[in-house]
């Protein structure tokens, strides 16, 4: 049984503009935490509403443990909220905004219940603090445990760490993480952060104008993007126009090996990490050569040559380099350890060290099975 279904979902407010979601379709599978990944306006928050109950979906279904909910209203549904802003009550003490989730019990077992709901979120020892005497970590773990205490078969969180600075970020993130995982509690994250989604979630669905255009695990689907878009929103991406003859293909950079079998026109993405640099071997192209009049050894770059190129700008980052190389009016992205030593000007080799991946926008790609170039759900 899934944890969450979504059929088909469908919302347009305006006429006049394109659905803000559009035939959705996903699966959440239990304990997992499953991430909501897009830019701005891609109909995240709108698809979120949705499995919430505070929007109603023009067409399609939601149904939760088997149940069909799409007409239930949000507070009989079982989903638990968690906002941006926490929407704590700054009257309130820690415990008593958690007490304050728990109207249904009697006084003492309220007590009980809201502290061992801090306990869960790591909390117990801030009881009696105010919001202001937490820290933003802090009381997103507070909105979390009040939203706990319903105990909900699922949590949505909506850019629950975005109004953390960088460092409270990251340290509150791997903390929620573990408290969700330890509690196995079932979770959606809304997010437009790729970093955040490919650490916090097991699995994610990458949205763009209303539609999925992947579903996976992080690993999956940064390695093996389906489309271009998903290529370029998660990272930073090469892509290369190319002609696929199996396990290779011709592209601008020559013959590079490729994944999946394809034959035929391809679009394929390289990643910056997979692209290397190189001193040009004796009697590569010098790019300003290339075509020359009058030099007939470099007029023509061949197909299988690994071409050289121009660095034209150098950024230490630290644990890596970024450096953009231009070849025949390209310019490509290539990371690579900080202990290469070229600046702007060099000439460099461009070497690909992983197969580049064949991306579904391929036009007219054959793949070499049928099952080949399905980039699938995991
Ligand atoms: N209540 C509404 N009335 C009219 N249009 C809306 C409404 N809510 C959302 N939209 C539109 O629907 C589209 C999707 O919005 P949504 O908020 O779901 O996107 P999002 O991916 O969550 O964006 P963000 O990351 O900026 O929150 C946008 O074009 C938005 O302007």
């Amino acid at each position: 049984m899934h944890l969450l279904e979504l059929q088909n979902l469908a919302k347009r407010f305006d006429p006049a503009q394109p659905p803000a979601v559009d035939d959705l379709s996903l699966r959440v599978e239990p304990g997992e935490i499953f991430g909501l990944l897009g830019p701005s306006g891609c109909g995240k928050t709108t698809t979120l509403r949705m499995i919430a109950g505070f929007a109603t979906p023009d067409s399609g279904s939601v149904r939760l443990r088997d149940t069909d909910i799409t007409a239930l209203p949000p507070e009989k549904r079982g989903i638990g909220l968690v906002f941006q802003d926490y929407a704590l009550f700054p009257h309130l003490s820690a415990l008593r905004n958690v007490m304050f989730a728990l109207p249904q019990l009697p006084r003492r077992q309220r007590r009980a219940r809201a502290l061992q709901l801090l306990e869960t979120v790591g909390l117990h020892g801030h009881a009696e603090h105010m919001p202001d005497q937490l820290s933003g970590g802090q009381q997103q773990r507070i909105a979390i445990a009040r939203a706990l205490a319903a105990d909900p078969a699922l949590l949505l969180m909506d850019e629950p760490f975005s109004n953390l600075d960088a460092a409270l970020r990251d340290s509150t993130r791997r903390e929620i993480r573990a408290i969700l995982k330890k509690a196995n509690i079932n979770a959606i994250l809304v997010t437009h952060d790729q970093e955040e989604a490919l650490s916090f979630c097991d699995r994610l669905a990458v949205m763009n104008h209303g539609r999925v255009e992947q579903i996976g695990c992080p690993e999956r689907i940064y390695l093996h993007p389906s489309t271009a878009f998903v290529a370029q929103f998660l990272g930073r991406a090469n892509l290369l126009d190319g002609v696929a003859h199996g396990h290779t293909a011709d592209t601008p950079l020559g013959r590079i090996p490729i994944r999946p079998c394809s034959y035929g026109p391809v679009l394929l993405s390289l990643r910056p990490e997979h692209l290397s640099l190189g001193r040009p071997a004796a009697g590569c192209v010098d790019p300003d050569d290339v075509g020359s009049a009058g030099d007939s050894e470099h007029e023509v770059v061949s197909a299988g040559q690994v071409c050289a190129g121009v660095v034209t700008s150098r950024e230490f980052r630290g644990h890596d380099l970024t450096y953009r190389v231009e070849y025949n009016g390209t310019a490509y992205i290539a990371h690579t350890d900080y202990t290469h030593g070229y600046h702007p000007g060099d000439i460099v080799q461009l070497i690909p060290r992983e197969p580049a991946v064949v991306l579904e926008d391929s036009p007219g790609c054959r793949a070499c099975s049928p099952h080949a170039v399905n980039h699938g759900q995991r």
